[in-house]
């Protein structure tokens, strides 16, 4: 017995030591946590991730479904990132502007992305970010962006493409009457021809639709954002996972593909620097930005890896949102065909039969507009807002909110929240008009700084999406002319091969996912 007292008590004390590490743990974590808001609770290392992922796979989901429990500003420990979640327009509102968390979250992927510097707009911080950004809203309103009649003529140039190549598409697809065609409706019918018109407005040229320098460029932002979703929050939550499985967590390949798109856009620098009249006759963006460049070649922010990546962040924003929105669009119409036939009636009853759409039928085509909203809304493509950072302890409500945090704005949450919306997961266009059959402006005619309208898929505050404008009206140019010639409807479940599905595809951004339906070439 006297011998075996030693042993007992080692293993009474190996017991008894971790059990006393968690008790101290949950202490010193419960002290730590004290003024913040409230969360679910967490464990060592992992924090709140296996409650988070037991809601929901896609994260903005799981975690607005926390915020039920916990508050509309919630704290939310994801591996070894810490961060508070602002889930509803009122929560959203104190936040999107405030003057601490102006700055991104530079970290995981989106450091590597940006080799651990400050660069470009989306995610830089500071004097460069805000010479950067009002240089790009400048510079590009120049060259036709966001001014109305100029982006009109890009966009229907642009159109008048897509009709031939969509034609082509719609000829050439199984069917077995003369106005039907079974068609696989996915973001990439439009991609190359949204990614052209932004490409047109900063670069100054225009490329046509089989271009395979375009192409290419798509090809590898796909490759990019697939490499990214398999490591991307891994380098978030547990970096230094990153840096000991670079492969298995997808780190190389993403700077692979980086790489290889930033050699793309010096390529595209060269060829404007080539064209002597750059400086004195700019015809894009980048030459103004080339110009600027040679005013003093030593300036920190005007020299060519800045231009690359201003280059790469309107790219990587631009091209992929407005086709995906423009595909789920019509995921949305085939699944509510009494919207759809809404869509055509207003369509027919304003349009001229012949004759090009301008943005400005905008104002006569206020439920093909509130259509345009309602997708923004039920499709909210970026569900978490790109992540700010704290950058200093400050109060907020009765909260601390410590240095270093990431401020995650869930979009999606503010749009689904019963609250406000009333049926958020019913697709209503309806929703967006006043009595008289108008455009709700209280709920959603933006740009708008504050915040007020309710309707916030561009984000808010200083940090506002720069493209919003060109958005807007491109999407609902493609969508009217689209719908102008061709009507969509659900396959019989038996036909149907690949099934329409609100469960979106995330990878930076939302997508739907590729559906069959039957497309009809209207009369
Ligand atoms: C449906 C289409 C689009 C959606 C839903 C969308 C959404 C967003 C959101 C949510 C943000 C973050 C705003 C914030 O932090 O508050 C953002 C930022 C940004 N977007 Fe868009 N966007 C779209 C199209 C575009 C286009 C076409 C461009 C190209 C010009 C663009 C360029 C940018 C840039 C440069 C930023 C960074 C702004 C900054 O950090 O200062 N976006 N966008």
């Amino acid at each position: 017995m006297k011998n075996c007292l030693p042993g007992m008590i080692n293993a009474c004390i190996l017991c008894i030591y971790p059990y006393n590490i968690s008790i101290w743990w949950v202490l010193e974590d419960r002290h730590r946590c004290t003024h913040f808001p409230p969360g679910p609770a967490r464990l060592p290392l992992l924090g709140s991730l296996l409650t988070i992922l037991r809601q929901s796979n896609l994260p903005a989901l799981a975690l607005a479904k926390l915020a039920k429990i916990y508050g509309d500003v919630m704290y939310a420990k994801m591996g070894m990132m810490e961060a508070v979640v602002f889930s509803s327009h009122d929560a959203a509102k104190e936040i999107i502007n405030h003057e601490k968390v102006n700055d991104r979250v530079i970290a995981g992927f989106i450091a590597d992305r940006n080799m651990h510097q400050n660069m470009g707009v989306i995610f830089s911080v500071g004097d460069l970010w805000q010479t950067l950004r009002r240089f790009t809203i400048r510079t590009l309103r120049d060259f036709g962006f966001g001014k109305t009649a100029s982006m009109d003529i890009v966009i229907n140039e642009e159109l008048t493409k897509f009709l031939g190549y969509f034609n082509k598409k719609f000829n050439s697809s199984r069917t077995n009457q003369q106005q039907h065609r079974i068609m696989v409706i996915s973001p990439e019918l439009f991609d190359l021809s949204t990614t052209n018109v932004l490409w047109r407005l900063v670069t100054g040229k225009s490329y046509e639709l089989g271009n395979t320098r375009l192409k290419h460029l798509l090809k590898l932002s796909h490759k990019y954002v697939s490499a990214a979703t398999n490591g991307g929050d891994i380098s978030f939550t547990f970096p230094l996972l990153c840096d000991w499985f670079p492969e298995w967590t997808g780190r190389n390949r993403q700077n692979k593909y980086i790489q290889k798109i930033c050699q793309f856009l010096r390529e595209t620098i060269n060829e404007h620097r080539q064209i002597d009249s750059y400086a004195g006759d700019p015809q894009s963006f980048i030459d103004v930005f080339l110009a600027k460049i040679d005013e003093n070649p030593k300036d920190p922010i005007f020299n060519d890896d800045q231009l690359i990546y201003t280059l790469l962040d309107l790219f990587q924003a631009g091209a992929d949102t407005s086709s995906n929105t423009l595909a789920f669009a019509l995921l949305f119409l085939t699944l509510n065909p009494d919207k759809q036939a809404k869509f055509h009636e207003e369509l027919d009853a304003v349009l001229p039969t012949d004759g090009v759409i301008t943005a400005e039928m905008k104002s006569k085509l206020p439920y093909c507009t509130a259509t345009l909203f309602e997708v923004l809304r039920f499709s909210s493509l970026a569900p978490l807002s790109p992540n700010r950072e704290a950058a200093e302890d400050f109060k907020l409500r009765n909260f601390i909110i410590k240095k270093g945090t990431s401020i995650v704005i869930n979009l999606q949450a503010i749009h689904f929240d019963e609250n406000v919306w009333k049926d958020p997961q019913v697709f209503r266009p309806e929703r967006f008009l006043t009595k008289d059959g108008e455009v709700d402006k209280a709920l959603a005619f933006h740009c708008d700084k504050a915040m007020t309208d309710l309707l916030v898929g561009f984000g808010g505050g200083r940090r506002v999406c720069v493209g919003q404008q060109l958005a807007e009206t491109s999407i609902l140019m493609y969508l009217t002319t689209f719908f102008r010639y061709f009507k969509i409807e659900r396959l019989a479940a038996d036909q149907e091969k690949l099934t329409p599905s609100l469960v979106p595809v995330l990878g930076l951004a939302y997508s739907p996912r590729p559906f069959e339906a039957k497309v009809i070439r209207r009369g």
